[in-house]
């Protein structure tokens, strides 16, 4: 369905540096460098998969999503989604996505949002008997009931994003992507975006590709991650594949009494040390909790201990440091 094969895409970039001698020289012989967005990226996805699309700040997803949907044209390398090249077909091929950046709006700012819903539909050439009946199971499944009628401008950012994603819905894809769906969502309306997200996907099919830097979303959502880093594609695999990775790590949360300086223990990664509670990350293939705990009671006085498996943020981390990115 989704066909990636060696997409390079690289952006020139005017350097600057500070003081005004230096704006007057770049008035005549400015200053290039080139940022390496995207290197040699191929992937394949298939027809109902979600997909969480993940990486540190600037490695790149934005970058993909955007050759994904048309919007940029790559240096080299191929695209097909859908039999379509996005960013060659773009008018027929957008009538078969949905796109969604959490950052940006695809509303009109001043108009209730239900004008900017018949705009859609216009644009889309959407049949009225499909528009009809989507939008009144968009408005029940988010709640849009009481915001049709708003001006975006006036909907705070959790309302907005219910009907980005009901806007990008309307035209009934078979793909959505969703750029940072939930960023600066409160918690119930992430759960409420999630559960939406996973009942189109189960429903109507929907393919979703996520980038998300909430790492709930992603365990919430996506049977299958892609990591980039600095614009290449490090990890292609199942969350499950992940966590049987670093399936021996733990992390012990400790209580004591008072104790001010923190306790390095050969082995360990010590994540947080306050006078009262101490957090270790550990490896217990490689070193056994009860060691922890003797060499720990030797010098402080224990009060409670919680182990728990590692958390999806801090495997993560790993992956991120195992590729140093
Ligand atoms: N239009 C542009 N012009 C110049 N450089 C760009 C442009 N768009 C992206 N870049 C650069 O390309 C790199 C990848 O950016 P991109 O936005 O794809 O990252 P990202 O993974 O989405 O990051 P974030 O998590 O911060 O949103 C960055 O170094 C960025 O500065």
């Amino acid at each position: 369905m989704i066909k990636l094969h060696g997409i390079n895409k690289s952006f020139k970039v005017a350097r600057r540096t500070a003081g005004i001698g230096q704006a007057v020289k770049a008035l005549f012989a400015r200053e290039h460098t080139i940022v390496e967005a995207l290197h040699n990226i191929s992937f394949d996805i298939s027809p109902g998969e979600i997909v969480g699309y993940i990486g540190p700040n600037g490695a790149g997803k934005s970058t993909t999503i955007k050759v994904m949907s048309g919007i940029l044209v790559p240096d080299s390398g191929s695209c097909r989604i859908l039999g379509y090249t996005p960013w060659q077909d773009r008018t027929e091929y957008v009538r078969n996505i949905g796109v969604v950046f959490g950052q940006r709006t695809q509303l009109w700012w001043d108009v209730p949002v239900i004008d900017s819903f018949g705009l859609l539909r216009d644009i889309y050439n959407i049949p009225p008997v499909v528009y009809r009946e989507n939008l009144a199971l968009l408005t029940e499944s988010l709640a849009l009931g009481d915001i049709l009628q708003t001006p975006v401008r006036q909907l705070s950012l959790g309302q907005r994003m219910r009907c980005e994603i009901a806007a990008s819905l309307l035209h009934n894809p078979k793909i959505l992507f969703l750029d940072e769906p939930t960023i600066g969502l409160d918690a119930s309306s992430k759960i409420a975006v999630r559960q939406f997200i996973k009942t189109i996907n189960k429903e109507r099919g929907v393919t979703v590709i996520l980038t998300t830097h909430d790492m709930n979303d992603i365990e919430a959502l996506a049977d299958r991650i892609l990591m980039i880093g600095k614009g290449t594609l490090l990890y292609d695999g199942s969350l499950a594949h992940l966590r049987s990775r670093f399936g021996s790590n733990r992390i012990i949360t400790l209580d004591y009494r008072e104790h001010a300086k923190p306790i390095e223990i050969e082995g360990t990664n010590c994540l947080s040390w306050s006078p009262e509670r101490a957090v270790y990350s550990v490896d217990i293939d490689t070193v056994p909790v009860a060691s922890i705990i003797a060499k720990l009671s030797e010098q402080i006085e224990l009060l409670d201990i919680g182990i728990e498996t590692t958390p999806m943020e801090e495997l993560i981390l790993e992956l991120y440091k195992e590729h140093q990115i």
